[in-house]
């Protein structure tokens, strides 16, 4: 790849304010100043939980959505500029595609509509067919579709014009486990090809499978971002300790910050910053109790996700101002 490769996406200061009501006077902040930047071959997620404005960035990169203020582009062209569209597949949130149309149909259309025809065309549709394995249900009416099979087809739209960035609101809500399976499959043959991805999503096991670099946004602001190893071993450690002897009830009398505690049968199980271990153990050991395993844990991205949400919800954040 080439140094001065187009940097598909980047986003500066972005914000947006939706206005709602009969006289657009109440304003709701789904975007706050969001910077974002996605170079190429990269797999990146937008980790948030509901209302964040992952789905207004995309839309905004999309352009079906108008930024209040605030700078995006894609491959380095603004978001209204046809051949930036050009080089983008899209899947969104709740695919929507002509019921009536067979999947084959379909995904035609959507290659004839980015300027493709004839045996081109039909080639590329079996093989993406073939891709995300809808070879045998592509002469079916879309509306006798499972779920899975509606997302697939989808996908199927969106990959066909061979596009360097596929866009993915939440390619894997409501899929059951095998369904998740195959988009995560397939979004990771994408990025074997070199494709840049970026997705959203608030599923965090699909963050940490296919992700390089994750930002988490909460209430329209990006509250953490990097990659997905560097966050999580950025975190302090932490140690969890087995204990007999001594009631949880005691425990907590000691002054700890206990990260985790519960009671199982005999045993107490504790989580505890790493630099709390030593002085817990020492306290149980005087107790009279028996601290039957220490072991260091890993700090995962759920923990980082909970803890951002934590922080930013008791600072100031989006939503309804007025
Ligand atoms: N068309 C709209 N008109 C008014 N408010 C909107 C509109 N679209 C989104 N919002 C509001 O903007 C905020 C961000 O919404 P957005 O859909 O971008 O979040 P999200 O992170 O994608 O959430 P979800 O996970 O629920 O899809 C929310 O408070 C939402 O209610």
């Amino acid at each position: 790849m080439s140094m001065d490769a187009p940097i598909p996406i980047e986003i500066r200061e972005l914000s947006k304010t939706y206005r709602l009501g009969f006289f657009m006077n109440r304003q709701v902040r789904a975007l706050q100043s969001l910077d974002l930047k996605i170079m190429p071959g990269q797999v990146y997620g937008l980790l948030g939980p509901n209302g964040a404005g992952k789905s207004t960035t995309i839309k905004i990169l999309l352009n079906l959505v108008q930024a209040s203020s605030g700078e995006a582009r894609l491959f380095g062209l603004p978001p209204q500029d046809r051949e930036a569209r050009r080089r983008v597949g899209y899947v969104p949130e709740n695919p929507a595609p002509y019921e009536y149309l067979t999947g084959r149909e379909f995904v035609t259309l959507a290659g004839r509509l980015t300027g493709m025809s004839g045996k081109e065309l039909d080639a590329r549709v079996e093989q993406v067919l073939g891709m995300v394995q809808m070879t045998r249900a592509a002469s079916l009416q879309i509306r006798r579709y499972s779920k899975g099979m509606v997302q697939r087809v989808a996908l199927a739209q969106a990959l066909v014009s061979k596009p360097s960035l596929l866009i993915l609101d939440e390619p894997t809500s409501g899929l059951d486990p095998v369904g998740r399976r195959q988009i995560r499959d397939l979004i990771l043959e994408e990025r074997h090809r070199g494709t840049t991805v970026l997705f959203c999503t608030h599923i965090i096991p699909d963050v940490e499978t296919l992700c390089d670099r994750v930002a988490v946004l909460v209430g329209g602001r990006r509250v953490r971002e990097g990659s997905v190893s560097e966050l999580v071993s950025s975190q302090a450690t932490h140690m969890e300790l087995t204990v007999e002897g001594v009631p949880l009830e005691r425990i907590q009398t000691l002054g700890f910050e206990l990260e985790r505690a519960q009671t199982l049968e005999q045993r107490v199980i504790l989580r505890v910053r790493d630099v709390d271990s030593q002085p817990l153990l020492k306290r149980l050991l005087e107790l009279n109790g028996r601290v039957t395993q220490l072991q260091p844990t890993r700090f995962s991205l759920e923990d980082l996700f909970l803890r951002a949400l934590e922080e930013a919800r008791q600072g100031p954040v989006g939503g309804e101002i007025s």
